[in-house]
């Protein structure tokens, strides 16, 4: 088994909603290891985003730890936060818009050169990809209200892998795309998984689920199950069915 990359300890997220108390995560103990496609699954409002959220670094912890790398994020001071997210993480998260006043690329390079100043190398990376997910030249330069809510998506993909980092955090990032545009974006997913950078993403998607080696359950604010699949590979129907009926058993 891999190392791990991320832990929790008596992670708890409670959210005050006019004066009633709802908690979404109970005392949860976890390990996210390295190298894995991890994807986080359960009904709606079971509490996934608010568990990615929360590994991330993008929301704190009510009560609990997260040991990320070297690091407890949850104690960390915002500015350094930001740091650590800078270099470790890429996020796919449908509220993360693009900057209106900057092309596509230059979205995209304004991330890259954050960390590097390699611009030539960062814009190479930027169009390979730009292209793997199915943006080809003509949109690099439009502006993202020129663009279709899926043809965002794709290029807030980009966005978050262009920087290599250590983890991707995912967010439906199938969700605005149709089946060959949702494929090529899974394709660049495992194939940077492939690569060693391990991915964290939530999916109500079985056809997006099913990129991941290991599929996590969550049910009354912990982790109640658990599914191995084994690393993807194309056109394999015993994963397929293997994921069907773990979510079967979990009640999904
Ligand atoms: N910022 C917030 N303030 C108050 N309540 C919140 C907040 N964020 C989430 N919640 C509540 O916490 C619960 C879990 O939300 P979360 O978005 O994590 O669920 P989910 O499993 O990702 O759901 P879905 O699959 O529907 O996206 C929901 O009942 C939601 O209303």
């Amino acid at each position: 088994m891999n190392n791990v990359i991320i832990s929790t300890k008596k992670l708890s997220k409670t959210f005050s909603n006019g004066g009633t108390q709802q908690h979404v995560l109970k005392n949860l103990d976890m390990e996210i290891y390295e190298g894995d496609f991890t994807v986080i699954m359960g009904s709606s409002g079971a509490g996934k985003s608010t568990l990615l959220y929360a590994l991330s670094g993008m929301d704190k912890p009510t009560l609990g730890s997260i040991r990320f790398l070297d690091k407890n994020i949850e104690a960390l001071s915002n500015d350094k936060l930001a740091v650590f997210r800078r270099k470790n993480c890429g996020f796919i998260f449908q509220q993360m818009f693009l900057l209106d006043n900057m092309s596509i690329l230059d979205n995209i390079l304004t991330s890259g050169l954050l960390i590097s100043n390699n611009r030539k190398a960062i814009t190479a990376r930027a169009k390979e990809l730009l292209t793997k997910v199915g943006l080809g030249e003509a949109i690099w330069s439009k502006f993202p209200s020129q663009l279709s809510g899926g043809e965002v998506q794709r290029a807030a993909i980009v966005r978050a892998l262009i920087n290599q980092p250590n983890v991707v955090f995912a967010d439906e990032p199938t969700g605005a795309l149709n089946s060959a545009a949702g494929k090529a974006a899974l394709d660049v997913l495992s194939e940077v998984n492939n690569k060693g950078q391990s991915i964290i993403m939530v999916t109500h998607d079985l056809r997006s689920a099913r990129r991941g080696n290991r599929i996590l359950y969550i049910q009354d604010g912990v982790i109640h199950g658990e599914c191995n699949l084994g690393r993807y590979i194309h056109g394999d129907r015993e994963r397929h069915e293997k994921l069907r009926l773990f979510l079967e058993e979990m009640g999904w």
